[in-house]
């Protein structure tokens, strides 16, 4: 039995698995690294954190990785390594083999996901190096969107903008479809879905039959919810007031975009959402506000896109874990079929409305690693 070994590289982790090469991949170890650029560390599925001083970047976080999996599972076989890229720009709506020049051409898309696409692609080819024999595949988190009707892939620019790729692309791709797939086994009956990936990054997708026909995030991972520390929607008006009037380069505006902004910037305190909801600050109460108002908000558009909802489902760390938000974003939505069964979402239960309610309300653990794995596996022919 050979293996399967998954990254998905972020901003300032990395996340891991093994896997068994088979049709239906098994999971054999899952883990991160954390906080690389600042104090790295470690962090096995099940295992003790481990600091990692030498470790400054995503080169290294992989070397560290490797060096726990050989000393951790001295056998596995690695014969394919699978990877999360989140841009495949206008061409990829698959899966893909990768080979140096593809890569190559990955990295003109850098520009559009500059906290992701540089960090996916230096596993790429850090992978490239320590398993030469590998099939290397990349899994990207746009193709799910790809099939996106013109309406929700276009922005109302010139036409060549759009030839050139100026499009509404769609992120959290892997996540969607594997929530789809889950749907597909466990709620068949409903047909018109919305989805609230609600993790560090956030975004929502309208799933119709299990195909993704519009989403809140466009042509980069900025547009939409606002995120841990990203700023969602924001009018185009803002950027050209802080370039023309505050003298701001690109490099930082993209920094106030990507970095200091959302619930970190409103806030002042954090962008991590256990920290808000614990704090009794008001500026964390304001943070809140907005980001359940944007979420409710982006439901009813949604909903309006497919005409009505049967099913809402959550995940993503805070999707899945948070109960109050959740709360916060179906308060009020009876209008809509919403009624949520107060004891089942306290205990994160697979389906937190009640029964009388028209929309079936679900939280869904998100796998985004298994649909990478499978990816690789069947790639291998
Ligand atoms: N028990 C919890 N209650 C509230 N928020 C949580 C809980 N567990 C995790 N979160 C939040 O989930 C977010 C991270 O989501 P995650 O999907 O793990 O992020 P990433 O995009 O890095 O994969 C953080 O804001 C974190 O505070
Ligand atoms: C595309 C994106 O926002 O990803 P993440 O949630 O991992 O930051
Ligand atoms: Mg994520």
């Amino acid at each position: 039995m050979t293996h399967v070994l998954t990254l998905n590289a972020g901003s300032s982790s990395l996340k891991y698995g093994l896997y068994e090469a088979a049709q239906d991949p098994r999971v054999v170890t899952h883990g991160r690294v954390g906080r690389i650029g600042g104090a790295a560390q470690l962090v096995p599925d099940g295992a003790d954190t481990r600091p990692l001083p030498q470790v400054t970047d995503h080169a290294g976080a992989l070397r560290a990785v490797l060096d726990h999996l050989r000393a951790s599972h001295p056998q596995a076989q690695i014969s394919a390594v699978g990877h999360r890229v989140v841009h495949g720009g206008m061409d990829h709506a698959a899966p893909v083999l990768l080979d140096v020049a593809l890569v190559e051409d990955l990295d003109r898309l850098s520009p559009f996901a500059p906290l992701h696409q540089p960090h996916n692609l230096a596993g790429v080819r850090a992978a490239m190096e320590a398993f030469p024999k590998a099939r290397q595949v990349a899994c990207f988190d746009t193709a799910f969107h790809r099939g996106h009707p013109f309406v929700n892939d276009t922005f109302a620019l010139p036409r060549a903008y759009y030839d050139k790729g100026v499009r509404r692309y769609g992120f959290h791709g892997l996540s969607y479809d594997y929530i789809a797939g889950e749907l597909a086994r466990s709620a068949p009956d409903l047909s018109r879905v919305v989805v609230a990936h609600l993790g560090n990054g956030a975004s929502m997708c309208a799933l119709r039959d299990g195909r993704s026909v519009a989403s809140t995030m466009g042509f980069s991972a900025l547009d939409g919810l606002p995120m841990g520390t990203r700023v969602g929607q924001l009018d185009p008006g803002v950027v050209l007031y802080l370039m023309a009037q505050e003298g701001m380069s690109a490099d930082q505006i993209s920094d106030l975009l990507y970095k200091d902004a959302g619930l970190k910037g409103m806030s002042g305190i954090s962008n991590d959402m256990r920290e808000l909801l614990a704090s009794d600050d008001p500026r964390a109460g304001e943070a809140l506000d907005y980001y359940t108002f944007r979420i409710r908000r982006e439901l009813g558009a949604l909903a309006a896109v497919l005409g009505g909802i049967d099913g809402l489902v959550f995940c993503g760390g805070i999707g899945e874990n948070a109960a109050p938000i959740r709360a916060r974003v179906c308060d009020g939505m009876e209008w809509i079929g919403i009624t949520l069964d107060a004891a089942r979402n306290a205990a994160n239960a697979p389906v937190i409305s009640n029964d009388n309610g028209a929309v079936r309300v679900m939280v869904i653990p998100t796998d985004e690693e298994i649909v990478i794995a499978r990816a690789a596996v069947a790639l291998g022919g």
